[in-house]
Formats: C-alpha cells, sequence, structure tokens
C-alpha cells in the first residue's frame, strides 16, 4: 500500500524518522541518501577546488572559545532586533534557489518551517513557488532576495510586487554578476527538470547589463523597505555600500559558490565590521552549522547569521518539520553555548567570548 503512495509524496521524504538526526550534520548527511543526485549535487556544490567553501568551516572551528564558570545564566535570552521588528533568536534562513527539486512542497514547506520555528526566511529571486503563495503560507516574517535582470522594468515590477505582499527587507545580492566555476554542475549537466519552473528568472545566466553601485541606489528609490547587499567581502566596498545608502550589509562569499579562494566570512567579519562601525547592521552568512559558530559570528560583529545548505538538507529530509527541527537544534546549540559562556543576552556576546592566550 505504502509503495503506491510514494511517487506523490516522493520517495526522498516519506518515511524519515527525525528522532536520529541531532545536529546540522546528521541533516546533510541524511540529505545525500534522501535527495536526487541532481539536487544533492547541486546543494552540496562549491565553486571551482571548493577551497572557500572548507575555509568558511575551518575558520569557525579554528576559533577558541573562552569559557567563563560560576555565571549564573540559566534562561539566556536570545532576541534581537533588526530594522525595528524583534527576531527570537539571531538565524535567518538565506536565499536559496530551487526548493522545487529538493522537496515536493518546495519553498512553501520551507515557509512552513520557518513559520514553526519562528525564524525569518529570505526567499530567493529563483524560487520555485510564486511569491503571492510564499506570503499567504508564512506566518513569520519574509524578506526578498533579488537577482537584478537585464530586463530592469521586470526587476522593479519585482521588488514593487515583494513589498506590496508585506515582505520585509530587500536583500539584493551583488557577488554573482556569473556563477562561479561548478565543476560538480558541469559534470550533472545541471538543469532544471521540466516540471520545475522559477517564474522569476527569465533568461537564465550571465546578464548583459553590469549591476554597479548606481542600481543599488535606484533599488532603493523603488522600495521603502531596508535594503541591505548581500556579498560583502572587504571593508573597502562595505564602505561603499554605506556610501550608497543602504540598510544593512550581509558579509558572504555565496557559501563558496562563486569565486574560490576568497577568504572564510568569519574571517573578514571583524574588518568589514570595524569599518562599518554600527552605522547599519552586519550580517554574515557561509558555514554556520553549530550554536558555538554563531556565537563566534555575533562576537566579531555580526547582529545575526543566515544558514542556507543545512536548510536545503532539511528541506529534502523531511520537508516543513526537516527546515523546523534544523533551525530549533541550531537554536537551542545557541542557548547552551551562551548559557556554557555566562552570556545571559547576544548583545552581551563580544570578544571576550573568544580564547586568547594569556600575556603574562
Ligand atoms: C543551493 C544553494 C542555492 C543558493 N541560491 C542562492 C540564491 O538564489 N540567491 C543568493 O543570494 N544566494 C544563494 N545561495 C547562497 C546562500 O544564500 C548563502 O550565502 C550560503 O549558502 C551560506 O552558506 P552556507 O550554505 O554554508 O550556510 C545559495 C546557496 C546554496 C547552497
Ligand atoms: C542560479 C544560481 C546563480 C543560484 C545561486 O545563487 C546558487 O546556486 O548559488
Amino acid at each position: 500500500m505504502q509503495q503506491e503512495f510514494l511517487p506523490q509524496m516522493s520517495s526522498a521524504t516519506a518515511f524519515i524518522d527525525l528522532s536520529g538526526l541531532v545536529n546540522l550534520f546528521d541533516f546533510e548527511t541524511k540529505a545525500a541518501q534522501a535527495m536526487s543526485n541532481l539536487a544533492y549535487e547541486y546543494v552540496v556544490s562549491g565553486a571551482a577546488d571548493e577551497l572557500t567553501l572548507r575555509w568558511n568551516r575551518q575558520a569557525l572551528d579554528n576559533l577558541k572559545l573562552n569559557q567563563t564558570v560560576l555565571t549564573d545564566v540559566t534562561k539566556p535570552d536570545t532576541r534581537v532586533t533588526l530594522f525595528g521588528h524583534e527576531l527570537l533568536y539571531p538565524i535567518l534562513i538565506a536565499p536559496t534557489a530551487y526548493h522545487g527539486i529538493m522537496h515536493p512542497e518546495a519553498e512553501l514547506a520551507t515557509a512552513r518551517g520557518a513559520s514553526a520555528a519562528s525564524a525569518t526566511y529570505v526567499v530567493s529571486s529563483f524560487t520555485t513557488t510564486p511569491l503571492e503563495k510564499i506570503a499567504d503560507t508564512a506566518t513569520q516574517p519574509l524578506w526578498f532576495q533579488l537577482y537584478v535582470r537585464d530586463d530592469r522594468e521586470f526587476t522593479k515590477d519585482l521588488v514593487q510586487k515583494a513589498q506590496a505582499l508585506g515582505f520585509q527587507a530587500l536583500c539584493v545580492t551583488v557577488d554573482t554578476p556569473v556563477g562561479g566555476v561548478r565543476n560538480r554542475e558541469q559534470r550533472i549537466n545541471f538543469g532544471l527538470p521540466a516540471d520545475v519552473v522559477a517564474p522569476y528568472m527569465l533568461a537564465p545566466g550571465p546578464q548583459k547589463n553590469p549591476l554597479t553601485w548606481k542600481d543599488i541606489e535606484w533599488l532603493q528609490s523603488l522600495v521603502d523597505i531596508p535594503v541591505l547587499v548581500k556579498g560583502i567581502m572587504n571593508p573597502n566596498d562595505a564602505e561603499l555600500a554605506i556610501q550608497a545608502g543602504v540598510s544593512g550589509v550581509i558579509v558572504s562569499n555565496h557559501g563558496g559558490r562563486n569565486l574560490d579562494t576568497v577568504p572564510a566570512t568569519i574571517e573578514v567579519l571583524p574588518y568589514i565590521a570595524e569599518r562599518i562601525n554600527g552605522r547599519v547592521p552586519v550580517l554574515m552568512d557561509g558555514g554556520i552549522r553549530r550554536g558555538t559558530d554563531v556565537v563566534k559570528a555575533i562576537a566579531l560583529g555580526a547582529k545575526a547569521v543566515l544558514i542556507g545548505k543545512p536548510i536545503c538538507y532539511g528541506l529534502a529530509c523531511a520537508g516543513a518539520p526537516g527546515v523546523a527541527r534544523v533551525l530549533t537544534i541550531l537554536r537551542e546549540e545557541l542557548e547552551l553555548a551562551m548559557i556554557l559562556l555566562g552570556k545571559a543576552s547576544v548583545p552581551a556576546i563580544d570578544r571576550s567570548v573568544l580564547w586568547e592566550k594569556p600575556d603574562n
């Protein structure tokens, strides 16, 4: 009997028991079996030799924490305020394209999972579900990630549609004038299956009109919601972003998927935070897999972090409950780390949580 239902439910998600998946790496392992080869290779892919992809993780692992004891912290307050809205914890869902190849309910499952876990979901321009449906489904805040297309009228309509639907911020991705060298995608000749459509992609591939800081100013003139730039990797560009008037900066190397051998995001984050100097919030993504990683990013100047691949894996393993579980695990790990570090609130997390060899 059950076999009959398998095609509709997708073999990827039918009978997965989440109880054995206790951390984000477990989800990755499980997803490797659950996903189609096409989806897995797409998600897991880094650019070229995947050095930056690895460095994102390695650099986080290499940072050591400074345990502090007997501090009387039992229930840490993980709330942060971003653009006037309170987040229950400083972890957002990074924009990732094409959820339709990962789960039959696609972005709607992601939206449900985000809502169940009280998280903000940044929806990709290359969503395979119309924005109206996602907005109808989500009960927690949505942000919209923009890939600017050559057709600037189309782009204008799209961002204004997102704003009208209640999306609360716009993240303009600035690190992808072209895609990176993705050998994994080349090997499988990656392309969307005929039944999966990305309605806002228009002509795929590189656009003819390069995006410049002038376009960022233009985009801000189109909407009233905060505009962030996603993909800033050096302090000079961070300064230019401020001059262009943006409301926030996302330190990101696109999860190591675009320009290989740029540094890990956690490595550049403190320099960017120093240059921004509190003028706008700095967010960061790339390799965040543990509650301790969230602490490290906040200690080095991030107001919040985003996670990309783990959400795809949660989605592929179990749809909405998988997405919610991934977020909840990370949130709980963050709480434990805060208790063990003696930090009662997110703003209290500063560089004192990072181990430095004493001078004496
Ligand atoms: C499968 C996949 C698709 C992605 N699609 C987009 C996208 O459509 N727009 C975008 O700005 N970034 C995209 N990204 C980059 C993520 O937003 C994010 O920067 C990165 O995944 C963070 O690193 P992490 O996966 O290690 O958490 C994508 C990443 C992955 C893994
Ligand atoms: C079509 C791609 C450029 C989407 C993306 O951002 C990614 O795969 O990393």
